[in-house]
């Protein structure tokens, strides 16, 4: 018996699988038949401007609303009417744009409760009444999520006394502890300065390699999704507008166009594409 998402075999790893995924809300179709999938063992993008339906796309998959139209798949488990915590059981995890760690406790003990969380959700409990067996567990998890994403050092350092960079790395510590195998994560590098942002990216790609894990990842930071993801979903006014690898979306009149009005987005776009020009012509 296990107290983690359940796992299944390498071979059956689809990971996440949309397939045709529309969402209304009343009269307003906020996403329009949304394919994409995000396998394990890579970092999925799924870019667009603000209000595109990036939120509503990881709302869909994680069960907190009901898609109008299409199908959700897990290890190719159709869980498009399971409830949030039968998918979070078999394997899917998300973090929030918006972080929320407990700022009273440890580092240590808000990564502890990713692991915690997930068992209770097994069994309720288990929470109450933990076994030594899944103490000894829990801290085990615990001290392979504080090591993989680089914050062993800050294990006993109070989460209110933190930078959002160090709680940007807890947070993601804490799904780690999870034990899930489909990550979506929302704008993770959100407050986040240059230096950290690419550090951040760097440990995504450490836990790539470490874990057989899929990421699907919602972005604003271009330099960071350019960098790491292996495959790219571009959405706007909630239409997939285009798709394909890194360089192909840098250089797709399509997604420069969807982004035009969006400055912030576009002076980003344009420094990354200097940027890899300079690398080509180095
Ligand atoms: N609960 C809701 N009720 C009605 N409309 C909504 C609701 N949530 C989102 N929308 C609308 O659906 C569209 C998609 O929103 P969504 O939050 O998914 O976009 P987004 O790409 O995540 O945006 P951002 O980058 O700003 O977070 C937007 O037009 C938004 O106003």
């Amino acid at each position: 018996m296990t107290d983690s998402p359940s796992r299944k075999p390498a071979k059956e790893s689809r990971g996440l699988e949309v397939e045709g995924v529309s969402v209304r809300y009343g009269g307003h179709l906020a996403l329009d038949t949304l394919s994409l999938t995000a396998p394990l063992g890579r970092i999925t993008g799924l870019i667009g401007p603000n209000g595109a339906g990036k939120t509503t796309t990881f709302n869909a998959c994680t069960g907190l609303l009901r898609p109008t139209t299409g199908t959700v798949r897990l290890f190719g488990e159709d869980v498009t009417h399971a409830a949030p915590q039968v998918r979070a059981q078999r394997g899917l995890g998300r973090t929030f744009q918006r972080m929320e760690l407990f700022d009273s406790l440890t580092v240590r003990a808000n990564v502890a409760l990713g692991r915690e969380a997930a068992m209770a959700g097994s069994k309720p409990w288990r929470h109450l009444v933990p076994a030594r067996g899944n103490r000894a567990r829990v801290s085990e998890v615990t001290d392979q999520a504080l090591e993989l994403c680089d914050i062993t050092h800050l294990a006993t350092r109070q989460a209110a006394a933190l930078s959002t960079g160090q709680r940007r790395l807890v947070e993601l510590a804490r799904v780690i502890a999870g034990g899930f195998q489909v990550l979506l994560l929302d704008e993770p590098s959100s407050g986040l300065d240059r230096v950290e942002t690419a550090r951040f990216g760097e440990i995504l790609e450490g836990l790539l390699e470490a874990r057989e894990l899929g990421i699907l990842l919602v972005e604003h930071d271009m330099s960071l999704v350019m960098k790491i993801c292996g495959y790219i979903h571009v959405l706007d006014f909630g239409k997939p507008i285009f798709e394909g690898t890194a360089e192909q979306v840098r250089t797709s009149e399509l997604v420069r166009a969807a982004y035009l009005g969006d400055e912030s987005v576009e002076t980003e776009v344009e420094a990354e594409e200097h940027s890899s020009s300079q690398t080509r012509a180095g």
